[in-house]
């Protein structure tokens, strides 16, 4: 019997179709096909034994599969796009990760255009290796506590860097450790007699020849990181100068530069031009999650279908685990979950291209609320898919703690997405402070814009309550929109309240920050909704694809409000037979899932080869596989283990040479 072919026929939509939504159009489906089949079959990328292998073995592969990628990059002639995808299923943190994604981009947005025709195209060529060395032993959040120095002299026209003290060390950059032969460095700039703050330096670290440190740098590794395979293949690196010098010209100087009298000049080129380049990262972040949240979920999903435990009657098989309430309670949110973070990966897609054409008219207007906005998505998409990919190990019980089952590795290389590129905690705080401003300034008569917008609406938003009377008033996605609002405005207001009211307004917003946390949440927890309910009124052809996503859209909203309920009760907006409300529809829900579920994962089109789970493969065969998993693991190669003669043969055979030793 073959339990997931089964499943497949109870599918009430056309998958083919659901694929292409996923994707984002049919192109985009079939580049990622071939990308992911090109890597599928090419022994090279093979990544099987990679929790089993010596962190020195480990690496020394992600640098094999890292030249051979280049080398199909440039004998297929790939494109950037399909290299980059490529690099996507090839699946696995490597230096190239901080080479194309933080050291080109750095250049491109902080460098004059000199300066990017000098170091651009060696870059592309990858004549040199680059990283991002911004974080120090001392600081990370703070970017302007850093410490490191860079001191113009002007005697020379070169700047002398300087790790003045031990938490100076630059500490975490990836491709750093053992690649990089140059990096973009973060250092104070003191020129002129006077310390201008924390400005960017390139600055060669390796020689060309030999890829000896150069001299007056000191460069390592950090050392193993968290979880087997993971993060493990990349080279987090620390960095120490010692009066290395660099011509004048190696400071990126697209916004300010030191002329040679060391005389410092701000250009007058805006400094928010920068942004353009964070929305991109931000946005790339929300598409990882989606795609890190999705795969846990197809593993979760097919394994909840093959999994049977208790309820067998007469010649009918134990129930699948999937069809206990509680498991469909903590696995369809996510299966949502996922979906919602596509769609508002699109929308950021979006959001890029009209931040970047709003830069080129010199149109600064949205940029608070664009930098809030990205960076309150950042975080919360990060710290739910790391905790849905846990839940997600939990839901395949024992079996889900195995290296085999694909999710310890899943989770040890995704958790750092929600440190890196800023905590998490730290960004709402960020977003709290925006809508702590934006209610400051609703006074001033100030409109709030984009996804801000609903603020100006506070007064009717903070009394008016829920309208709700039978559970399917909470199908109505004006309804589930205003519940949003009201969570968040409510939030808002409440803390801005007491802000108000403190003596101090900036102790009074550190009093705050547990609650301003919250009120930030609310506010980007209403971004998503918001963008699942407006991806749904655009046309989505494929026969019930509409409608399968708009069980899952209304499942994301009401799991959102059942998890939170502690805000709608506080903030008075919901009743308790609301919410009892939302929760019965919520059980409907699941029930109009449960026959999609495995058609709904299938949509997202992983191969096995990409979610490396015996747990999760497309033809179920879930224990066969674990057991022969078991039989090739190293530590079975023979039937008595190394060390039998040693450490077990003494004890059984009473023969451990006894000394007194004194205690
Ligand atoms: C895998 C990985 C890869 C990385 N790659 C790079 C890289 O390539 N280049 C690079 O430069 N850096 C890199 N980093 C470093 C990363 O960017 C920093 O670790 C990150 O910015 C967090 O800073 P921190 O470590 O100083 O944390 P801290 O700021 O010290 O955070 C510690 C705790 O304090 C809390 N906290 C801090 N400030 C506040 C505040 N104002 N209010 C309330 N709470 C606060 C935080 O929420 C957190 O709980 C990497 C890190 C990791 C884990």
């Amino acid at each position: 019997m073959n339990t997931l072919a089964q499943e497949r026929r109870k599918a009430e939509f056309d998958v083919e179709s659901m694929k292409v939504v996923w994707a984002g159009s049919m192109e985009q489906l079939h580049l990622s096909q071939r990308m992911a089949h090109l890597v599928a079959n090419d022994p090279v990328f093979r990544k099987d034994f990679r929790v089993t292998q010596s962190r020195p073995d480990l690496f020394k592969n992600t640098l094999r599969k890292a030249a051979h990628a280049w080398k199909l990059v440039q004998t297929l002639r790939l494109t950037e796009e399909e290299a980059t995808k490529m690099r996507n299923y090839i699946d696995e943190p490597a230096y190239t990760d901080l080479h194309w994604g933080m050291f080109i981009p750095s250049i491109k947005g902080q460098g004059t255009e000199v300066q990017q025709q000098k170091w651009l195209p060696l870059a592309y060529k990858q004549a040199i290796l680059g990283c991002y060395a911004q974080t120090e032993l001392g600081h990370g959040s703070n970017v302007q506590g850093l410490e490191t120095t860079a001191t113009f002299d002007p005697s020379t026209d070169e700047f002398i860097m300087n790790t003045p003290v031990l938490t100076a060390t630059k500490w975490w950059p990836g491709a750093l450790g053992k690649v990089a032969t140059h990096a973009v460095v973060y250092a104070r700039l003191l020129t002129d007699g006077k310390d201008y703050g924390v400005h960017a330096f390139i600055v060669q670290i390796r020689s060309l020849e030999d890829h000896q440190p150069l001299p007056g740098v000191i460069v390592g590794d950090i050392g193993v990181k968290f979880g087997n395979g993971g993060y493990n293949t990349m080279d987090n690196g620390f960095l120490r100068f010692n009066n290395v010098r660099f011509p004048r010209d190696q400071m990126l100087m697209r916004l300010a530069s030191v002329t040679k009298e060391g005389k410092y000049v701000q250009s007058d080129v805006p400094r928010q031009l920068g942004y353009g380049a964070m929305v991109y990262v931000r946005k790339s972040i929300v598409m990882d999650a989606s795609n890190y949240l999705s795969r846990a979920v197809t593993i979760a999903t097919r394994y909840s279908a093959v999994r049977r435990q208790f309820g067998a009657q007469g010649d009918k098989p134990e129930i699948q685990v999937i069809d206990y309430m509680t498991q469909q309670s903590r696995l369809f949110p996510l299966l949502a979950t996922a979906y919602a973070y596509r769609f508002l990966g699109v929308w950021m897609a979006w959001l890029y291209s009209d931040v970047m054409a709003r830069l080129e008219k010199n149109d600064f207007s949205t940029l608070p609320e664009v930098h809030a906005c990205t960076a309150g998505l950042k975080s919360i998409t990060t710290s739910t898919t790391s905790d849905a990919i846990e839940e997600c190990r939990k839901l395949c019980g024992g079996h889900g703690y195995l290296c085999a089952s694909g999710l310890p590795e899943l989770y040890a290389g995704y958790v750092p997405a929600c440190t890196y590129e800023g905590d998490n905690v730290v960004l709402l705080l960020q977003v709290a402070r925006f809508l702590m401003k934006t209610l400051s300034l609703l006074g001033a008569g100030k409109k709030p814009a984009g996804t801000a917008a609903y603020l100006g609406n506070v007064r009717q938003l903070a009394t008016q309550n829920c309208q709700v009377i039978k559970g399917a008033d909470w199908l109505n996605p004006t309804t589930l929109q205003h519940a949003f609002e009201a969570r968040s405005a409510r939030l808002a207001v409440n803390c801005a309240t007491q802000i108000a009211e403190a003596s101090n307004q900036e102790a009074g917003f550190t009093e705050l920050s547990m609650e301003l946390v919250d009120a930030a949440r609310a506010h980007c927890e209403l971004i998503v909704v918001t963008r699942f309910m407006e991806a749904l009124k655009r046309e989505l052809p494929g026969r019930e694809v509409k409608s399968q996503l708009q069980v899952l859209c209304n499942i994301y909203a009401l799991s959102l409000i059942t998890a939170r309920t502690g805000d709608f009760l506080v903030t008075g907006y919901l009743s308790h037979e609301q919410i009892d409300l939302a929760k019965a529809k919520l059980r409907d829900l699941f029930r109009q899932v449960r026959p999609n579920a495995v058609a709904l994962v299938d949509a997202f089109d992983h191969s096995d080869y990409y979610l490396g789970s015996t747990l999760g493969r497309y033809d179920g065969n879930v224990y066969t596989n674990l057991y022969n998993d078991a039989l090739k693991d190293p530590m079975n190669q023979s039937p008595v283990t190394e060390g039998y003669e040693e450490f077990i043969r003494p004890v059984i055979k009473q023969q451990l040479q006894l000394s007194r030793s004194k205690i």
